[in-house]
């Protein structure tokens, strides 16, 4: 089956799942204490050639035009040896790569989740994009480099708005933060960041900053890094950072809330509106945590829930048994060497956030069935639903996307469930029009804001705009209708998301059920625990009371 292509300018797409083999084929890795790399297979070809070409034009183009009064060659030249950047053991490689994968996310658009790799050869290829963009080389980054990139990447995203509310604080004036060169920005977040939130011994951190800021810019550059940094570290000393007070109106309210927190304006207020602020706030401390990982065990390739625990008390990874699934496993720290073991490259588990995977148990895929899964790559549920038919029926699995959908193929292939699968590459607005054939269950996992995974998606909360919100309700209203084609008289149809936002949700299904009065809701009590349950029978996975992504689901029934 093959679906017509369409290009529509939809939509984000954050599944809680992913396929690890693939990143591992491609070089990318992550850390125990990572921000989770959801979903970045499919982006990596989007990024590979784009990202990286604007990655090494950084230098010439934004800040060394500055540093070099016209021409950045000059500061190039002295530091190249046939063309290859000299090793510069001066400058510590974690700070010089996280200043650099900062530059990469922000300005290349690259996520925070694929820039966790070591890169082919042990690092050459992650040296290549230090020695375009600073000007030298740093000695190879050894495991413990890698984890420090990763919680200082991670976490200087994630606390953008509050660090950038620090640096302009103890800036001269407003005008010296606005017009910062974005490497000298970079390298203050880096060291703000690593005196307030990490709390390294201060003068250190002020030290090998000042010199990757002279070195990599200018000697002006340093200073101005030295200045600040010690500016800033006798207030941490007083404990009198220049933070915002919680008072005024709401709006007052909202934005020293977004300063704290480090969030955007617009998600504060509409979680203070939806929430209150006493659960705005638990869910933004919630988001700037580190996030933990669930495992699943691929049952297909009869590999048990047993033998990973086995595996990874042999590998002695620290883990507890999901309480609400069984093939789950859960770990917070560990995933590297989980990783390094080759457990997901063989296609013996997955990573999957245990609330997609009840998503799967709402669906409750039963041997024979033809299931259609409506927005399926990567394919975690997918994949998890295909393993629960022990060989008899059809998953057919579409999607708009062709990259994201050949991953999931691959995956399917790795997972020994590709004779269950069959992927469509279509909008599925298309498919609908033209398909005939009415399936026994519908999941629609639709494109959504992602509101729930900000504890794994370090960036998302910069990259989303509340305009967003519309145009997504709007797809979402467009798909379920599409979706409701599909399914035949008796049948389920599941609408699910990844978002913690009402209006994609609980009000995506009314909206839906006054437009087809054919369908009604079937609890999802007998599928979930209780908890879970919300008192309308939808299924809600809520970060702060259930430690675990964000998620929603409606089961409804077609009976007319
Ligand atoms: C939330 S993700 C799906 C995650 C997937 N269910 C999983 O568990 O791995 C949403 C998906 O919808 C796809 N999508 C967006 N608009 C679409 C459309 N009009 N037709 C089909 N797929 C679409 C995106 O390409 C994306 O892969």
């Amino acid at each position: 089956m093959e679906g017509t292509i369409s290009r529509y300018s939809s939509s984000s797409f954050f599944p809680s799942t992913f396929n690890l083999s693939r990143y591992e084929k491609t070089n990318f890795q992550f850390n125990s204490n990572s921000t989770l790399m959801v979903d970045i297979c499919s982006l990596r070809a989007s990024i590979s050639v784009s990202e990286r070409d604007k990655a090494s034009t950084f230098r010439t183009s934004k800040f060394t035009k500055r540093s070099n009064s016209g021409n950045p060659r000059q500061k190039e030249a002295p530091n190249l040896v046939k063309n290859k950047p000299m090793l510069n053991s001066e400058i510590s490689p974690h700070r010089a790569v996280s200043a650099v994968r900062l530059m990469r996310i922000e300005f290349g658009g690259a996520f925070a989740d694929l820039l966790n790799e070591k890169g082919k050869g042990s690092g050459d290829n992650e040296m290549g994009y230090v020695g375009r963009t600073l000007g030298f080389r740093t000695r190879k980054l050894e495991d413990r480099d890698l984890r420090l990139v990763t919680d200082i990447v991670g976490g200087a995203i994630r606390w953008r708005r509050y660090l950038d509310h620090l640096i302009v604080s103890l800036c001269d004036d407003e005008r010296t933060f606005r017009n910062m060169e974005p490497l000298l920005l970079q390298i203050l977040r880096i060291g703000f960041y690593e005196i307030v939130k990490l709390e390294m011994p201060p003068y250190a951190v002020v030290d090998e900053n000042v010199r990757l800021a002279k070195t990599a810019l200018r000697p002006g550059a340093g200073n101005l890094v030295n200045g600040i940094l010690r500016k800033l570290v006798l207030l941490k000393e007083n404990d009198t950072l220049p933070l915002p007070k919680l008072e005024g109106d709401d709006r007052s309210r909202a934005r020293a809330l977004a300063t704290l927190h480090s969030h955007p304006v617009w998600m504060v207020r509409r979680w203070v509106k939806h929430l209150g602020q006493d659960e705005a706030v638990k869910l933004m401390m919630w988001n700037n945590s580190a996030p933990s990982f669930s495992i699943r065990a691929n049952s297909a390739k009869g590999f048990t829930r047993a033998d990973l625990v086995k595996r990874l008390e042999e590998l002695e990874v620290p883990h507890e048994l999901s309480q609400h699934l069984d093939d789950f496993v859960r770990i917070t720290t560990g995933m590297q060497i989980v990783l390094q073991a080759g457990l997901l490259k063989e296609g013996l588990c997955l990573v999957q956030d245990e609330s997609a995977g009840m998503v799967v148990s709402i669906m409750d895929p039963q041997p024979g069935e033809n299931i259609v899964d409506c927005c399926a790559a990567p394919g975690g549920k997918s994949l998890f639903m295909a393993s629960r038919l022990s060989g008899k029926g059809m998953v057919s699995a579409i999607d708009i996307n062709e990259g994201r959908l050949r991953i999931l193929k691959e995956t399917a292939e790795l997972f020994e469930v590709a004779d269950v699968i069959t992927a469509v590459h279509s909008d599925l607005r298309i498919f609908a029009e033209k398909n005939t054939v009415m399936f026994d269950k519908v999941l629609l996992d639709a494109p959504c804001s992602g509101l729930g995974v900000l504890s794994k998606r370090a960036d998302l909360r910069w990259n989303r705009r509340s305009e967003d919100m519309e145009q997504l309700k709007n797809l979402q209203d467009e798909l379920l209708d599409s979706a409701s084609t599909l399914t035949k008289l008796g049948g389920i149809l599941v609408y699910s998301t990844c978002s913690i936002d009402p209006e994609e949700n609980e009000e995506r299904v009314a909206s839906f059920l006054q437009r087809h009065p054919e369908f009604r809701i079937d609890s999802v009590d007998k599928y979930v625990p209780q908890a879970f349950v919300t008192k309308t029978g939808f299924y809600f996975s809520d970060p702060v009371k259930h430690s675990l992504d964000g998620s929603f689901a409606a089961r409804l029934i077609r009976y007319t």
